[in-house]
């Protein structure tokens, strides 16, 4: 995909179609009307007389303006529209292919330069679009028109607008193309600027309770002065355009002027000629100047279009086989190597977990047991080896059913803004859930009461991300969500790490609730999680070091020994 073919995207259908030609015809109707307007003036100077004038021309002229208006104003709201149904569809088009991308498109960039892609780049093609481009057709049109009536009416002084015109190019042609620039710097600034602020504000507990304001004042200030630094170099770019290009018309203008006098003084040119020729002369130098205008913005939207081309033509979207969801045997790790990019992370990792039993990956920090859940949910892929549900690698499932099928409570467990019910039907759209399974739900995860407290019940709003919640709660919440989801396989990362005693015997309540006759796969560095009997995968720097029971591999394995010795 290229830069045209964004363009191309943003009126894909019949309907923009159609209103795009509508737009130009009429704004052609326009541009041929004001055309014919200077004939007109000259006729009537040469022909005025008083005694001519009628209640019915007079009438005639007020309707035309009348109608000309309604025309107009009926245009105006045709762009706006079109303008507007470009913009959602480019938003909706954004996004729908934002939202599909690989987990890994999103390890590389950051959330709010997507934001501002979705919201500022498509914004500035819409004004290309809308604005720029019908107003370069016509101007072209216009100056064209002008120049042919001109050469009609009188070639010489038309010679003299045509030595004039290539001056006028000329010096402002170069100047527009650093305005290319001053946007990408522009939009560069803004996606840093969007992302900046959307972090501090995200995680303003964590600033506050850093007492980190200034430093995060003092970065925003740099940033926001990068931003007006950009903003400035472009506002002085276009500050030398405009006076220079008017500058340019109106010198250029005296000249026909003072040549137009010295013809009519020798009589070889009528006053009105002149006139009209420079109506014309105006009516030329207007497009100019939004020809000028529209190289400018042209290369401005060049930046913006070249960054949203790097997402749309980006085809890094999640793998899924059509194989459907079935889980009656065993899972399975068969020899699974990988790495974050180049950096290998787990070797040859292999286990089987037969159905509703459960397996606890124990290892220190950053060995690489989240990873492996990961890869179960497919946001990666092995490098080599195989994951498969009942001999079957799950790449050829349908990525959709497996994860359905699939629950994760983690120390992370992230909630949506909105109220309780909302967090609780998460995912569940489209299926009819009963009010009893809800309320059921809300009592295995203990949350019943804490719900019945609130002045709103189910549809209390919790805050952004949950955080008018305690971290109990949250994962109580999340916890509820999954038992009305009720997947077969449950992946516990660590969901009971940060919360204190109370809360944390209140979760574990519920997840031996949930984890009942499930497949469960367990994440833990904390050993005090660990139970007799538990079946253990010991991992460290992304290799199996111990596996069998808890009992069996602290008596064989000394470096699990001295993990859990030094664990406790
Ligand atoms: N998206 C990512 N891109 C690059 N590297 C990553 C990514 N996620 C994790 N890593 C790296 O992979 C390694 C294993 O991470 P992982 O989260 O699997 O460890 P863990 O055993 O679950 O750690 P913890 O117990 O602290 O949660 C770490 O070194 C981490 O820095």
């Amino acid at each position: 995909m290229n830069a045209y073919n964004v363009l191309l995207l943003a009126i894909n259908d019949k309907k923009k179609k159609i209103l795009l030609i509508t737009i130009i015809f009429v704004s052609i109707l326009f541009t041929v009307a004001a055309l014919v307007f200077p004939l007109f003036v000259k006729d009537t100077i040469e022909k005025f007389s008083v005694n001519d004038l009628s209640f019915w021309m007079v009438g005639s002229l007020v309707l035309f303006l009348i109608i000309k208006s309604i025309i107009e104003a009926i245009n105006q709201y045709i762009i706006s529209k079109f303008g507007n149904m470009v913009i959602r569809d480019l938003q909706k088009d954004t996004y729908n292919k934002i939202i599909y991308f690989k987990v890994d498109f999103f390890d590389d960039y950051h959330s709010g330069e997507l934001s501002s892609r979705i919201v500022n780049d498509t914004e500035i093609i819409k004004d290309l679009i809308t604005h720029h481009i019908p107003k370069l057709v016509t101007g072209v049109i216009m100056i064209l028109g002008a120049l042919v009536l001109t050469i009609i009416l009188d070639w010489k002084l038309t010679i003299v607008i045509l030595m004039i015109a290539p001056f006028i190019f000329g010096i402002i042609f170069p100047l527009m193309r650093k305005v290319e620039n001053t946007g990408d710097r522009q939009q560069k600034e803004i996606s840093v600027f969007i992302s900046k602020t959307q972090e501090t504000f995200k995680n303003i507990k964590m600033v506050k309770a850093s007492t980190a304001e200034k430093h995060e004042r003092s970065l925003m200030y740099k940033c926001i002065n990068r931003l007006y630094s950009a903003n400035l170099y472009e506002s002085k770019i276009f500050a030398l355009v405009a006076p220079l290009v008017n500058f340019l018309l109106i010198l250029g203008l005296l000249i026909v002027v003072g040549y137009g006098a010295y013809r009519i003084s020798v009589g070889t040119l009528s006053i009105s000629t002149l006139i009209a020729f420079v109506i014309y002369a105006f009516q030329m130098m207007t497009p100019m100047s939004s020809i000028s205008g529209f190289i400018g913005e042209y290369h401005k939207a060049n930046g913006a279009i070249k960054s949203l081309n790097n997402i749309l033509s980006n085809n890094e979207v999640e793998y899924t086989g059509n194989t459907k969801f079935g889980f009656q045997k065993e899972l399975a790790f068969n020899e699974v190597n990988f790495g974050y990019k180049n950096n290998q992370i787990l070797s040859d990792i292999g286990f089987t977990i037969k159905r509703g039993e459960s397996l606890t990956i124990v290892g220190p920090s950053g060995s690489g047991k989240t990873t492996i859940i990961n890869l179960l949910e497919k946001f990666y892929h092995p490098s080599s080896g195989s994951i498969t549900i009942d001999n079957i690698n799950i790449n050829q499932l349908d990525t959709y059913e497996l994860r359905k099928n699939i629950g994760i409570v983690s120390q992370g467990s992230t909630l949506i803004s909105g109220t309780i019910l909302d967090n609780l039907l998460y995912g569940l759209e489209g299926e009819n859930v009963e009010n009893s399974k809800i309320r059921q739900a809300l009592k295995y995860a203990n949350l019943e009461e804490f719900v019945n407290r609130q002045e709103n019940n189910l549809n209390t709003h919790i805050g952004e991300s949950g955080d008018k919640l305690s971290g109990g709660e949250k994962q109580r919440l999340n916890i509820a969500r999954l038992f009305l989801k009720n997947p077969d396989i449950i992946l516990l990362d660590e969901p009971t790490s940060n919360l204190d005693i109370e809360s944390r015997n209140l979760v574990l309540d519920s997840i031996k609730e949930l984890t009942k006759d499930k497949t469960v796969i367990k994440v833990t560095h904390n050993l005090e999680e660990v139970k007799p009997g538990d079946n253990i995968l010991f991992i460290e720097d992304g290799k199996i070091v111990g596996k069998g029971s808890h009992e069996r591999v602290s008596e064989v394995n000394q470096r699990y020994k001295q993990f859990i010795s030094s664990a406790m």
